[in-house]
């Protein structure tokens, strides 16, 4: 369901501006171009892809839709002197700070003081609650190293990641819906140069269980929800 590498889901409605592969894409069909396209081009953010309904319902129409997350520049590229390429100019645009006539819109762009919470609430939140309504969703996080994918969809305990996130409203959901039987099933798969890894796996070579598995207790799911 998840890759600390990258994240999906199921409506697109990714427009590339001034971008000669990519104009208004109303289809899943294509949107590998206009992603791949964009993303190269984004090296300090990555793509965030919701399922399920649009991040503006009213805006659009999609049944995919398409955020980008700007990351701020690390102590490390501060002082390596790097500077900042891209920013996100009002809700749904990036922008070139070299040449500002250069810009892509998405559904919805976040800046770099944007919180997880925030692209979770906007970006996530109601694909988990249209899955738990039997709607199928997916969402994945799509990024070049160190574009803060794992930060995103991972997290840590002081800002939990989207799965986290996910997994807490999830449990809410069920607990506020005794009528309902539910089955949960997890997995935890990593995608990394068209290979895929079992995260969960003890003998795989890339382990995020551990930490995950902390995080999820730290999170006090009850006891007889979490055996269900
Ligand atoms: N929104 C953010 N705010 C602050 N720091 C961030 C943010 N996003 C990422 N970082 C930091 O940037 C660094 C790289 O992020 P991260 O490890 O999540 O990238 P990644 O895309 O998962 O990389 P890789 O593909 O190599 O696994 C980490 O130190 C992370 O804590």
């Amino acid at each position: 369901m998840y890759s600390p590498k990258g994240l999906i889901s199921r409506k697109l409605s990714s427009r590339a501006a001034n971008s000669p592969s990519s104009s208004t894409t109303s289809s899943s069909k294509q949107f590998p171009e206009t992603s791949v396209e964009g993303f190269r081009e984004l090296s300090h953010s990555h793509y965030f892809h919701s399922e399920s309904l649009p991040v503006d319902v009213q805006r659009s129409k999609e049944n995919v839709t398409v955020t980008v997350r700007f990351r701020p520049l690390s102590q490390r590229e501060i002082k390596l002197g790097e500077e900042i390429a891209w920013y996100a100019d009002g809700e749904t645009i990036a922008r070139s700070e070299k040449n500002a006539s250069i810009a892509y819109a998405y559904d919805k762009v976040f800046g770099p003081t944007t919180t997880t919470r925030q692209v979770y609430d906007v970006a996530a939140q109601h694909v988990i609650s249209g899955a738990m309504e039997g709607i199928n969703g997916t969402i994945f996080a799509y990024g070049v190293t160190s574009s803060g994918k794992t930060h995103t969809m991972h997290g840590d305990q002081r800002s939990p990641g989207i799965i986290p996130l996910a997994v807490k409203d999830t449990f809410s959901i069920i607990q506020e819906t005794p009528s309902r039987e539910y089955l949960l099933r997890v997995s935890y798969l990593e995608i990394y140069n068209e290979v895929v890894n079992d995260l969960l796996n003890p003998a795989g070579q890339n382990r995020e269980d551990a930490q995950a598995i902390e995080m999820a207790e730290g999170m006090s799911i009850p006891n007889d929800i979490s055996k269900a």
